[in-house]
């Protein structure tokens, strides 16, 4: 039997799923990954390819509204049928909030899950779900040890002044600061720049732009600096998010409307950002599509809204060396980096644009002081080296 480690990334309406081979070192490159979608709706689909990146699983399931619990039942049904040659031996989990208490992996049991629960309400889009991720391979897999990375770990490297809010000292004390989310993927970058860069000790501004999005500054490889704060609606305009916005506005709309917490989350959270602007998508691929000047707009100010964050996180870091582009958007609109960076040649980001079309490694011109890349992330594998890390395997 070949030995594996099970990485679950739970979202609200998917599950990523990877298997890496128990190596050392670890593998880039997971043996199986794959996803199920469609979670709560009619019609669960499970989609999983191999390392050559050949389909190895392509499903609909029909019927009831399935929930995680038997969407993670299907996959470890579909898991243990077809993938007898494995035994997993560890399972790490993408936690989205891990609060005030946790900077570093840990490995889960009955107290580390109460806690996790109680941060419920700091990530209502993804907490419940990585949660219950946990308990549903708790209840498949009981011997199995489980390992929780959080995507605010990374953060708690900034400085105290980065982190705190504007409020009265007795509520910051009770923790509401900007933790910052995506650690995972900021981590990884981290650990790989240097071999595309010579800046990667230098200040580099990662841009994680995917449904969900955030812009981090690092120096010297630690986290100074991000958009993404308390909770993950703030910084950039995302998928559905609605990014920064004035809280005089929710004071407003609660007030002149009637609306109640619950009605402001849906619109804050789910009717927002891309969708919420365009009308149209919340897909990236489908608005750059669209020659609808609602679309159009909703592009222009998700890169106007990079912009202005870039600047900012430059400020922070004290100048700016790298400028990486990493998550779904960052990694294949370049339509999106181009406008991006054609509002940053006073920092002297200067693209090259043959490069940028080809999403190539390095896509900064010759005359570009600025290094800028795309890089695809790997949270999959930066939880896979924890969790082996974490239960010295
Ligand atoms: N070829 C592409 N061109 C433009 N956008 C793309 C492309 N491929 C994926 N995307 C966008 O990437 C986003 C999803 O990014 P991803 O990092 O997978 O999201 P998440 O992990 O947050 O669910 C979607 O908005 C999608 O439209
Ligand atoms: C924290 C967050 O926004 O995550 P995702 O990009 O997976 O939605
Ligand atoms: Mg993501």
């Amino acid at each position: 039997m070949k030995q594996g480690i099970l990485i679950i990334n739970a979202g609200s309406s998917s599950i990523k799923f990877a298997l890496f081979p128990h190596t050392h070192p670890l593998a880039r490159e997971a043996a199986v990954c794959g996803q199920i979608d469609g979670i709560g709706t009619a019609e669960i689909r499970l989609q999983a390819k191999n390392h050559a990146g050949d389909s190895v699983a392509d499903h609909t399931l029909t019927g009831a509204h399935a929930s995680h619990t038997e969407a993670f039942a299907e996959l470890l049904r579909w898991f243990t049928a077809s993938q007898a040659e494995w035994t997993i031996v560890g399972v790490g989990h993408r936690i989205v909030h891990g609060g005030d208490r946790y900077s570093r992996p840990v490995r889960l049991d009955e107290a580390a899950l109460e806690q996790l629960t109680r941060y419920i309400p700091l990530a209502p889009l993804h907490q419940p779900h990585n949660v219950a991720g946990v308990r549903a391979i708790q209840s498949l897999l009981p011997e199995v040890p489980q390992v929780a990375c959080f995507d605010t770990a990374f953060h708690r490297s900034q400085p105290e002044i980065a982190q705190l809010f504007g409020l009265p000292r007795s509520i910051s004390a009770e923790g509401i600061k900007r933790y910052g989310f995506h650690g995972l993927s900021y981590e990884y970058i981290a650990r790989t720049l240097a071999t595309h860069s010579s800046r990667a000790e230098g200040r580099v501004v990662v841009a994680h732009l995917g449904n969900g999005a955030s812009m981090a500054a690092l120096v010297g490889r630690k986290s100074v600096a991000t958009t993404l704060g308390f909770s993950t609606i703030d910084g950039l305009v995302m998928g559905t998010r609605v990014g920064t916005l004035d809280p005089g506005v929710v004071l407003h709309l609660m007030e002149t409307k009637g609306l109640g917490v619950k009605e402001m989350t849906q619109m804050l959270y789910k009717d927002s950002g891309l969708l919420g602007v365009s009308g149209i998508s919340q897909d990236m691929r489908t608005l750059l599509a669209s020659d609808k000047p609602e679309a159009q707009q909703a592009v222009d100010l998700f890169c106007y809204r990079i912009v202005r964050e870039l600047g900012s996180l430059a400020a922070a870091a004290g100048g700016i060396d790298a400028l990486v582009f990493t998550g779904g958007i960052g990694e294949h609109a370049a339509e999106v980096r181009r406008r991006v960076c054609l509002h940053c040649a006073w920092m002297g980001i200067y693209l090259n644009p043959e490069a940028n079309a080809r999403h190539d490694l390095r896509i900064s011109a010759h005359n570009s002081s600025v290094d800028v890349l795309v890089i695809p992330t790997n949270e999959e594998w930066m939880i896979a080296y924890h969790a082996q890390t974490l239960l010295g395997l």
